[in-house]
């Protein structure tokens, strides 16, 4: 499981390390550049003579880059920093020098004032440095950061540099040092100026900006460099799981199962007009495994045919997936939903079922939108706001969404976050974008459905069950995806159908990549 923890949470834990003199700096700024090294192996053979480019704020992340570059010196690499701060970590900077790297100040401004910059000739100067280097170290503003963007200066050399870069279609490799500079470390926002990384070094355990959209899609690939803070106390912001999560976490059966002991999922989906979304959700469940699936609604015979092990109309269940391809004037459908809810049972509530969910629940439930189907959700109780808005801010919208209904939330996107009770919050980022096509959520609801019958009595037990299976289910999902049509397209019916492969795959052999 890949944790995030907040910048006051490493604050605390980094603090008895510095009373007793741990050289945290130098453990992270080493292990930077390492980083830097590997990649300047890669990009150019050797290292002796590659150009590295500093971009150098007033903290302790400015001073971590400039460590970096003193180190970087000692290997023969030539250092340019670009001090985009009035203000600047002395002994880093000093360290610097000694080595043989060279300081450039384009500017007084602090990064994120929003003074017009005075010298556009040094902005280009600044600019140009960094284009001309193999790797670009953005070391403007960590865990002190306030958010925002950058702003000032910082702001001007980075717009000028992204410019330059794309005008030549090429550019150096961008490092970020603990965060890209200027996302919201704690909350994951993306607003203003932020240079996207292809690598973000992070210190100590990763930060929820590092995983959360949208600020994760500016840091790239994370390495999280072991600095020996002890946060083992401490609830992680955000997890992520891991394939050997996803299999600890999935039912199996035993010699002892049979099929009602597996947990039977009840699916209430589709309609005369959208009889695929019944197609596509039972086919899931039956190939995630679950023991049995009851299928009520107008398009039992399409479901069958394509699907005979599903057994048509009610009996009992252990779980629901409700709501897939449900019209929201589908009164049959909505009444059908509404008694699934009152039962007590976990449930999925997806796209036609959201509008039909009672005012409170528990977390047995757990709602899947979109989106645009969270805003309208949160603009019918009372929070006015709009896809963009959930978009701009997803872990805050989820969170209300859960606060606001009491259920576990599945926030669908390229990145998918999950919120439930105790804080807890998950970001898996395990699909590929070609899983962005109509159907895909269909197939999430039917194999979380089967998740949540096939562990129906823990979920009970245990409140926060549902969003750690929510995560296990969206990784699952992407896994499949990939299963499915590797870095190509792929349709919902064949994620269905890659389901048995993803699954064990996953619990052959846990540490795997996806396919
Ligand atoms: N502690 C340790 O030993 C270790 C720490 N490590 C490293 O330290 C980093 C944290 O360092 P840091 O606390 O100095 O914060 P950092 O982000 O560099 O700068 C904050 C400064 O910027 C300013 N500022 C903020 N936002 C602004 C804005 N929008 N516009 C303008 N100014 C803004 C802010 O001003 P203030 O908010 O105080 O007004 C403050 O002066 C961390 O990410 C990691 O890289 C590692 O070396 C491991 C050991
Ligand atoms: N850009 C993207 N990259 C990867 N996966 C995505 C992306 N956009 C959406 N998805 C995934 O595709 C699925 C789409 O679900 P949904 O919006 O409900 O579509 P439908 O209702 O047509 O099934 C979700 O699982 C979502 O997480
Ligand atoms: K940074």
């Amino acid at each position: 499981m890949l944790l995030s923890w907040t910048a006051e949470q490493v604050r605390a834990a980094e603090r008895p390390l510095l009373t007793a003199g741990a050289p945290l700096m130098e453990r992270a700024s080493f292990a930077l550049a390492l980083a830097v090294v590997r990649i300047l192996r890669e990009r150019r053979g050797r290292v002796r003579g590659a150009r590295v480019a500093l971009l150098v704020g007033p903290g302790n992340n400015g001073g971590d880059a400039l460590y970096a570059g003193a180190f970087l010196r000692a290997r023969g690499v030539e250092v340019t920093a670009v001090c985009v701060a009035s203000r600047l970590h002395d002994e880093g900077a000093r360290a610097l020098v000694a080595a043989g790297g060279r300081l450039l100040r384009p500017g007084p401004d602090e990064p994120a004032t929003d003074e017009p910059v005075a010298d556009e000739h040094a902005v280009l100067d600044a600019a140009l440095v960094l284009q001309r280097a193999d790797v670009v170290l953005d070391g403007v503003l960590g865990t002190g950061g306030r958010g925002g963007g950058l702003g000032g200066v910082a702001a001007a050399v980075v717009e000028r540099f992204v410019g330059l870069v794309a005008a030549a279609g090429a550019g150096p490799a961008v490092v970020a040092v603990d965060v890209p500079s200027g996302v919201g470390v704690d909350d994951g926002t993306l607003t203003g100026t932020v240079l996207d990384a292809e690598l973000t070094v992070t210190f100590g355990g990763a930060k929820p900006a590092l995983l959360l959209p949208p600020a994760a899609g500016a840091a790239g690939r994370v390495e999280v460099v072991d600095i020996g803070l002890d946060l083992s106390g401490e609830r992680p912001a955000v997890a992520r799981l891991e394939p050997a999560d996803v299999a600890a976490l999935w039912p199996r059966p035993g010699t002892g199962s049979q099929k009602y002991s597996r947990g039977v999922l009840g699916v209430v989906a589709g309609s005369r007009r959208y009889p695929g979304a019944a197609v596509l959700a039972t086919d899931a469940a039956v190939l995630a495994g679950v023991g049995m699936v009851r299928y009520l609604g107008a398009v039992g015979e399409q479901v069958v045919a394509h699907r005979p092990e599903v057994v048509l109309g009610e009996g009992r269940v252990q779980a629901w997936a409700l709501g897939p391809g449900v019209p929201p004037d589908d009164d049959a459908q909505r009444a059908r939903i509404q008694g699934a809810l009152a039962g007590g049972e976990p449930a999925v509530v997806d796209a036609g079922a959201l509008a039909a969910l009672p005012e409170r629940v528990g977390p047995h439930v757990v709602l899947t939108p979109h989106a645009g189907e969270l805003a309208t959700l949160l603009t019918t109780r009372g929070v006015p706001v709009r896809r963009e808005d959930v978009e701009a801010e997803p872990l805050r919208r989820a969170r209300e969404a859960h606060e606001l209904t009491g259920a576990t939330v599945l926030l669908k996107g390229h990145v998918t976050l999950v919120v439930g009770p105790d804080d807890a919050a998950y970001a898996q980022a395990d699909a590929p974008a070609w899983l962005a096509t109509a159907g895909a959520g269909d197939v999430l609801a039917g194999l979380l459905g089967a998740l949540l019958a096939g562990r129906s009595d823990d979920v009970h037990d245990d409140p926060t069950l549902a969003a750690a299976l929510a995560a296990a289910a969206a990784l699952v999902h992407g896994h499949a995806a990939d299963e499915a049509s590797p870095g190509g397209p792929v349709s919902a019916l064949s994620v269905a159908r890659a389901l048995p492969a993803a699954v064990r795959h996953l619990l052959a052999d846990p540490g795997a990549p996806p396919a």
